[in-house]
């Protein structure tokens, strides 16, 4: 298992940057020696993070699942919108879970939607009736479908931080009128594809994170889009609102680890122990599961 820890040397690519789970690599030009500024190297890797830790216990094939379910995903939206893939003509150290991008002028705005009401949305929602001042109907619950998905935008964090939501007016006012309500219609339109996709297969998407670039004046989707780190994943036989839903890909992960048996505590702010054998195998299996429901293709 290759260590995930740190960035890998990939001969011809420079480092850019490490998010928690994925690196970016800038190719290098061969006559100047310089990294080259049109294009990207996207890479995932199989580190996977619960509880806002990057655990110890990489998840075997995840980065090449969900660099596939996101490519995947991006030819199913093209009729909605342009996207930042070149080729996936990558280093064989990569292949599989790295994708050549087409650098572009990202807007600095996390695009997040939600088509159910969880997580920080449910507690803004609980605190003041609405979320990113969208006005919801009253009594709703954790895990409830919203009438439609809904546009609530974060700022980009630090790596580490969290992002925090923005009002409608704020991505107005960082990206413009036209932009905002361009970027916000995008982003509604693609959870609203997923979800009619994933409902067919058994699964729910509650809610999705998904950046944009220009391209001059076009907007182009970058990133990864509707895969389990983007995005959060629910089992649709076992949705009951009401309470947490289980989550259709983490959940062994966490039901382990806030169990005795890990002899860790969420509270304790320690980082969390390594995950057994079986945790790790059951992980992947419900990362391959996702893929072969969603495409149709054996993994
Ligand atoms: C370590 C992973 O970090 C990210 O994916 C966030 N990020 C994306 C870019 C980006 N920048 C220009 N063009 C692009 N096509 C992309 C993309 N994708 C930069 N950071």
């Amino acid at each position: 298992m290759p260590d995930e820890t740190v960035p890998l040397t990939l001969p011809g690519y420079a480092h850019v940057y490490s998010g928690k789970v994925r690196d970016l690599y800038a190719p290098v030009d061969p006559a100047s020696g310089q990294p080259r500024g049109d294009q990207l190297l996207l890479v995932a890797s199989d580190r996977i993070s619960a509880f806002d830790f990057i655990l110890d216990s990489p998840i075997p094939d995840k980065g090449e699942v969900l660099t596939r379910l996101s490519l995947w995903w991006f030819s199913q939206l093209e009729d909605l919108v342009a996207n930042h893939v070149i080729s996936t003509d990558v280093p064989d150290a990569v292949r599989g879970r790295a994708v050549l991008v087409e650098r572009l002028e990202m807007l600095p705005v996390e695009c997040v939607a939600r088509a159910y009401l969880t997580g920080g949305g449910l507690g803004e929602y609980t605190a003041t009736g609405a979320v990113s001042g969208i006005a919801l109907p009253a009594g709703l619950v954790d895990g409830d479908r919203l009438p439609g998905p809904i546009f609530t935008p974060s700022t980009k964090a630090p790596m580490g931080e969290h992002d925090e939501p923005i009002p409608f007016s704020a991505v107005e006012a960082e990206i413009g009128s036209d932009l905002a309500a361009r970027v916000r219609d995008l982003t509604v339109a693609i959870l609203k594809r997923g979800n009619e996709v994933a409902a067919a297969r058994g699964i729910l998407l509650a809610d999705t994170k998904v950046e944009f670039g220009l391209r001059g004046d076009e907007v182009v989707l970058a990133d990864e889009v509707l895969t389990p780190d983007s995005s959060r994943f629910w089992p649709a036989d076992q949705w009951e609102p009401g309470h947490p839903q289980p989550s259709f890909d983490k959940q062994f992960v966490r039901e382990w680890l806030t169990s005795p048996a890990s002899g860790w505590s969420k509270s304790s702010g320690e980082a969390p122990p390594a995950l057994p054998e079986d945790v790790v195998a059951q992980t992947r299996a419900k990362y391959v599961e996702a893929f072969e429901r969603l495409t149709g293709e054996t993994f």
